[in-house]
């Protein structure tokens, strides 16, 4: 099994989240956006997290920590755990083993997709699902959709307050000037960051983004560069992608897996000159 150098080993053995804060009450409720407790510290800690499927590890004492307001980038083959790490810390796999905690006090093993979602970790998926036949601006309405479901939240009546933070949303990833255009008929650059803005809606600290430019023009991805460290500092992002050009434009850490396991974790230009790395992953596509 491969494993990260042993500088990095001891560094993360320190900072363990039971080492360093101690054995804390493991929380299960959803707190209101920004009021999530990390102590000034990590924002997530995946600390030996194990996923078999039918005895096959997905994940293997996979240790990944985050911080607030950081963009991190996760590469590494296919198969490597990316997905069923996002999945983990989503909540819609469960550990076999391993803790993986959102701040201090919330044990994200124990609690339901749904509560995670409310607690601040926001997925935007790879392919976009926005609703074709509604407005830019209603797919945001439709985003804040409870469990009264779609037709509710269009019918609702939107406050003055959502509706300039809709805009504002939609200024952010660059549509405002889309926002009375069925979402059927935007680009498909366009249709991810409507999917992106749907997201945000909930006011995620922590944003999860699987392979956000496949397909995208050349000005789509640079916009997207652009977007993502836009939003990082105000959440932290968590970026899966297999390209390689465009993870060298934003990435500041990267993380690479490995049959489940952090292989390297480090700047992109020590990753892309780790022997370990070009091996297993980069050998093909730098
Ligand atoms: N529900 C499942 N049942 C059985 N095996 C699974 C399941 N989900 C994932 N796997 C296996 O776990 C391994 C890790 O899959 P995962 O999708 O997390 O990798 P990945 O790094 O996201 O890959 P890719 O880059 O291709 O998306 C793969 O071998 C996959 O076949």
């Amino acid at each position: 099994m491969s494993r990260p150098d042993s500088f990095a080993a001891n560094l993360r053995e320190t900072f363990r989240r039971d080492q360093v804060f101690g054995p804390l009450r493991p929380g299960t409720r959803p707190v209101s956006p920004g009021h999530l407790d990390t102590g000034g510290k990590h924002i997530l800690y995946m600390e030996d997290v194990t996923v078999s499927f039918d005895g096959f590890k997905a994940l293997n004492d996979l240790t990944l920590y985050i911080e607030p307001g950081e963009l991190r980038c996760i590469i590494g083959p296919n198969g490597a755990g990316k997905s069923t790490m996002m999945d983990v810390i989503t909540g819609k796999t469960r550990p076999d083993t391993g803790v993986c905690y959102f701040g201090q006090t919330l044990d994200l093993t124990a609690m339901s997709e749904t509560d995670i979602a409310t607690a601040g970790i926001g997925r935007k998926f790879q392919k976009p699902t926005v609703f074709p036949e509604h407005t830019a601006l209603e797919n945001l309405e439709l985003a804040t959709a409870g469990p009264k479901g779609t037709w509710h939240a269009l019918l609702k009546p939107v406050t003055g307050e959502q509706r300039d933070w809709m805009a504002s949303t939609l200024d952010t990833v660059g549509l405002l000037g889309e926002r009375d255009r069925l979402a059927g008929a935007l680009s498909h650059g366009q249709k991810q960051w409507l999917e992106i803005a749907m997201v945000l809606m909930q006011k995620p600290e922590l944003l999860l983004v699987d392979e956000p430019i496949a397909g995208m023009t050349r000005q789509e991805v640079e916009r997207t560069a652009e977007l993502l460290q836009g939003l990082a500092g105000e959440h932290s992002v968590m970026v899966v992608e297999h390209d390689m050009e465009f993870i060298r434009s934003i990435a500041n850490t990267v993380t690479v897996l490995h049959q489940g396991s952090v292989l390297a974790e480090s700047s992109m230009q020590q990753v892309q000159n780790d022997p370990r790395v070009i091996e297993v992953y980069l050998g093909e596509s730098v």
